[in-house]
């Protein structure tokens, strides 16, 4: 099995030091493969300047929005927007052996094993370097220190981007979910309104509702169940620190508490990374 053989090609700049290392572990422990001869180089990414093909990952709870923002971002910077989740719920929609033992350990709230995660993060990187695709902004990945440092083997991710938002909004944004089983559109329905006490701030969301033709073909996430929304939560917990402690004393990290709802929050998000300017530019060339 080639592992993250996408990421290797082109536009990689490599840590050579955590590659050799990673390279080295990963055959001893799980069969992975690199293309070495790449991995080894400690390339320079090369750039169009006019372009920002970045490399980025977006990392927050279940229902934080990360698919939203990173969404959002994927498509005014031009890369795509890679979750991991999705790679998963394609797998699930196939009817293969690999999409009925995906099935028990999604719908259990539990996470996939780095093996399996990798290989579709592979495929679906591959695919896209045949299409010409650069850069990306990956979301749901990685999860693990584990996979953190399998990232940091093969390829320089630029920033790290950590969404944070209060545990009940959390929740409520888990429940109210909804996907339009035609279109893959995501929405949500939950209209939250939590006023500010105690000194702490309150929060407004306002529901993110389908159009008309969608209304009819909403379904729910089988994962978005409470009891199953909790365990995702509480494993997010436990494994979310040491990814954030890796990224954070490499420099990488940026927290961004979410004001609200998109309205209040994109603007303050695009501020946060430096591109107020280029949405500017690119609303008005439109
Ligand atoms: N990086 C990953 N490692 C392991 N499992 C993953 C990973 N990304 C996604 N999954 C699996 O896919 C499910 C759905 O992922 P995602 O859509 O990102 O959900 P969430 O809303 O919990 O962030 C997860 O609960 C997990 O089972």
């Amino acid at each position: 099995m080639t592992a993250l053989r996408g990421l290797l090609r082109g536009n990689a700049a490599v840590n050579t030091r955590t590659a050799g290392r990673w390279i080295s572990s990963v055959a001893a422990e799980s069969g992975f493969s690199f293309p070495a001869s790449q991995a080894r180089k400690g390339v320079a990414p090369r750039r169009d300047p006019g372009s920002r093909n970045v490399q980025w990952v977006f990392l927050g709870c279940p229902g934080v929005g990360k698919g939203t923002y990173a969404s959002r971002l994927s498509r005014l910077l031009g890369v795509p927007h890679i979750a991991t989740g999705d790679l998963v719920r394609d797998e699930l929609a196939a009817t293969s052996p690999l999409s009925k033992q995906l099935t028990e350990i999604v719908n259990r709230g539990h996470l996939v094993s780095d093996e399996i995660i990798i290989d579709l993060l592979s495929k679906r990187l591959e695919d896209g370097v045949a299409k010409g695709e650069s850069g990306f902004i990956l979301d749901g990945f990685p999860r693990t220190r584990r996979q953190a440092e399998i990232l940091d083997g093969v390829t320089e991710i630029e920033l790290v981007v950590n969404l944070k938002l209060r545990e009940d909004v959390l929740l409520a944004k888990c429940l109210g979910r909804r996907i339009c089983s035609q279109c893959g559109g995501n929405f949500n329905v939950a209209s939250i309104d939590i006023k500010g006490e105690n000194g702490r701030p309150g929060i407004a969301m306002p529901p993110l509702l389908p159009p008309e033709h969608c209304m009819s073909k909403l379904i729910t996430r089988a994962d978005d169940t409470e009891e199953v929304v909790k365990e995702r939560l509480r494993l997010y917990h436990e494994l979310s620190q040491p990814v954030e402690e890796f990224y954070r004393i490499r420099g990488k990290l940026l927290e961004f508490d979410l004001p609200g709802g998109i309205p209040e929050s994109w603007p303050k998000l695009l501020r946060a990374l430096n591109l107020d300017d280029h949405n500017e530019k690119q609303s008005a060339a439109a």
